[in-house]
């Protein structure tokens, strides 16, 4: 997948972090109508497996589904068994070893998915080179839950990330009182977890997210 500029509708991707199997479900029900990509977040995967993600993408056939298994190494086979239980969009870390990512790039392209590299804590102008290099192209600005309340803008954090370059997503704390600090980084996708899933009224905030989004 190639990046895209400024002409594309900005995506919202909701994050399933932190949930009971049902909560995923029941949490879909109401703001899937909502959200363009569905997050199944690392902490699900690990409870329930990559089951889970399988389950997810039979029921929404219609939504991107983003498998959040942020892949440290191995990975030709991570990502192979990741598509391989229906997923579209699947995670590398930006720590990783250069060939890590690569290899995930080359299965991503052999079945239609896409990579995310996640920036999380590693993300210098070194690290955007690299993988401008290597052809990656969507990378993920996220702001790790341990990082959150540190002071620092996104700006800040990910000097030198140019959207013309990525395909950026946006990560990390995001609700509708901060969403604007996320917007100089001319995001492509905007995630949110908490900032819905933790609301009373899920599917009244994905939709008020969605319409401060343009
Ligand atoms: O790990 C993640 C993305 O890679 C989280 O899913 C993301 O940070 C969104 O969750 P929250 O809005 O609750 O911070």
């Amino acid at each position: 997948m190639k990046k895209t500029g400024k002409e594309d509708i900005m995506e919202l991707q909701i994050a399933l972090d932190r949930m009971s199997y049902e909560q995923c479900f029941e949490t879909l029900e109401e703001v899937a109508d909502h959200v363009d990509i569905i997050e199944v977040g690392t902490g699900v995967i690990k409870e329930y497996g990559l089951g889970i993600v399988r389950d997810i993408k039979d029921g929404y056939k219609d939504k991107k589904v983003l498998a959040d298994i942020k892949i440290c190494d191995a990975g030709r086979s991570e990502s192979e068994v990741a598509f391989s239980y229906g997923a579209d969009i699947i995670t590398v870390m930006s720590f990783a070893d250069r060939k890590t990512i690569m290899d995930c790039l080359e299965v991503a392209e052999q079945e239609g998915g896409e990579v995310v590299v996640d920036l999380l804590n590693h993300s210098g102008p070194d690290v955007l080179e690299m993988l401008e290099t290597i052809g990656a192209s969507s990378v993920s600005a996220h702001i790790g839950k341990d990082q959150q309340g540190g002071g620092a803008s996104a700006e800040k954090r990910f000097v030198g990330l140019d959207a013309s370059v990525f395909r950026i997503y946006v990560a990390g704390g995001i609700n509708e009182d901060n969403l604007e600090n996320y917007m100089s980084l001319d995001p492509a996708v905007v995630i949110v977890g908490s900032g819905i899933t933790k609301a009373e009224d899920k599917k009244g905030k994905a939709a008020r997210i969605r319409s401060l989004m343009g």
